[in-house]
């Protein structure tokens, strides 16, 4: 667990994180979200002491940081930065392998470790370990970058806009790996983003940022039916909120009885996802596939009412 208590930053005088307390629940994701400029970095970066606070305090699992040295902080903690930060000469095996050799893990069980995560993050071992970065692309420097991250197996993972600069195909599946290998490990992840989209997508929790202050820190549906500002409201976009509602849930947890004919959809697949299908194929209902086998439908008029603002 981490507790944020009452924590705030000034540079010279200038509050850029302002008296924010949050508590971020142990195997959770928590999304910090907002604008540029609102302190979104600068609170992600006190959790592992690259930015010291000017008052307040973080505890995790109950132990003040303060109290903790910092080179041990960060041994315990991953943190992965937009545009990977990878070092250029080293391989990306030796990248991978940075944590693990400050904690002076034997070689056997750092080579173990390196291929474990490589293969985890799709990049077969044998063709990518003895690689440069710059012989990668964006998105596989991205992957190389968090499974740095994650090799000492921290309890915490820190995300700094982590897949900012990736195409949308990419990120999106730059997202999924992150939600399995999340629920693999169990680790806590606090991830910056500007975009609201994503952090509905990947947030347990989302933490909203505005000008140094917490506007409000809630779970997604939460900040999508009750924004807790005209600036939450602006942020997720109202035209958007029956679709990022619609996002959050999967087709699996609203089949309903009865036969349908046509292209089926994944039970797997967003609600969001079946609503587009339905409207683009003109269809009142679409037949539900798990496993390839059909197990019902998913209708137009459930998604409409599912759609609506909650009560
Ligand atoms: N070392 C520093 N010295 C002085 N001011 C700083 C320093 N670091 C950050 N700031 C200021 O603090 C404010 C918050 O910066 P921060 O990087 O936390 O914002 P952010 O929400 O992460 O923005 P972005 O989305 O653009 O990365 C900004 O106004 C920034 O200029």
């Amino acid at each position: 667990m981490i507790e944020i208590d009452d924590i705030t930053k000034a540079y010279e005088g200038t509050v850029v994180v302002d008296h924010v307390s949050l508590t971020i629940e142990p195997r959770s994701i928590c999304v910090i979200v907002g604008t540029s400029g609102s302190g979104k970095t600068t609170l992600m970066r006190m959790i592992n002491k690259l930015v010291e606070p000017t008052s307040g305090h973080i505890r995790i699992d109950g132990q003040d940081i303060a109290e903790i040295p910092a080179y041990e902080l960060r041994r315990r903690i991953g943190y992965a930065i937009q545009g990977h930060g990878l070092f250029p000469h080293r391989t990306v095996g030796q990248n991978v392998a940075t944590v693990p050799k400050l904690l002076g893990w034997d070689k056997k069980k750092t080579a173990d470790r390196v291929d474990e995560l490589l293969s985890l993050f799709q990049l077969d071992p044998a063709e990518f370990r003895n690689r440069l970065p710059h012989e990668l692309s964006g998105g596989q420097q991205q992957r190389v970058g968090v499974a740095r991250a994650l090799a000492a197996g921290p309890n915490i993972l820190l995300m700094d806009e982590p897949y900012g600069a990736l195409d949308p195909v990419i990120r999106a599946k730059a997202q999924e790996d992150l939600l399995s290998i999340q629920r693999k490990f169990g680790t806590t992840v606090v991830l910056v983003t500007h975009d609201m989209e994503e952090a509905i997508h990947l947030g347990d929790k989302i933490a909203v940022m505005d000008k140094g202050k917490l506007l409000q820190f809630a779970k997604p549906e939460e900040i999508i039916a009750h924004p807790a500002t005209p600036f939450v409201a602006e942020l997720i976009g109202t035209s958007e909120r029956p679709f990022r509602l619609l996002s959050l849930a999967k087709v699996a947890d609203h089949i309903e009885a009865g036969e349908v004919g046509g292209e089926p959809i994944e039970a797997s697949a967003s609600l969001r996802d079946a609503y587009a299908e339905l409207l683009w194929s003109g269809r009142p209902a679409l037949p539900v596939r798990r496993d390839g086998s059909i197990v019902g439908q998913v209708t137009l008029a459930r998604l409409s009412q599912l759609a609506a603002r909650p009560q």
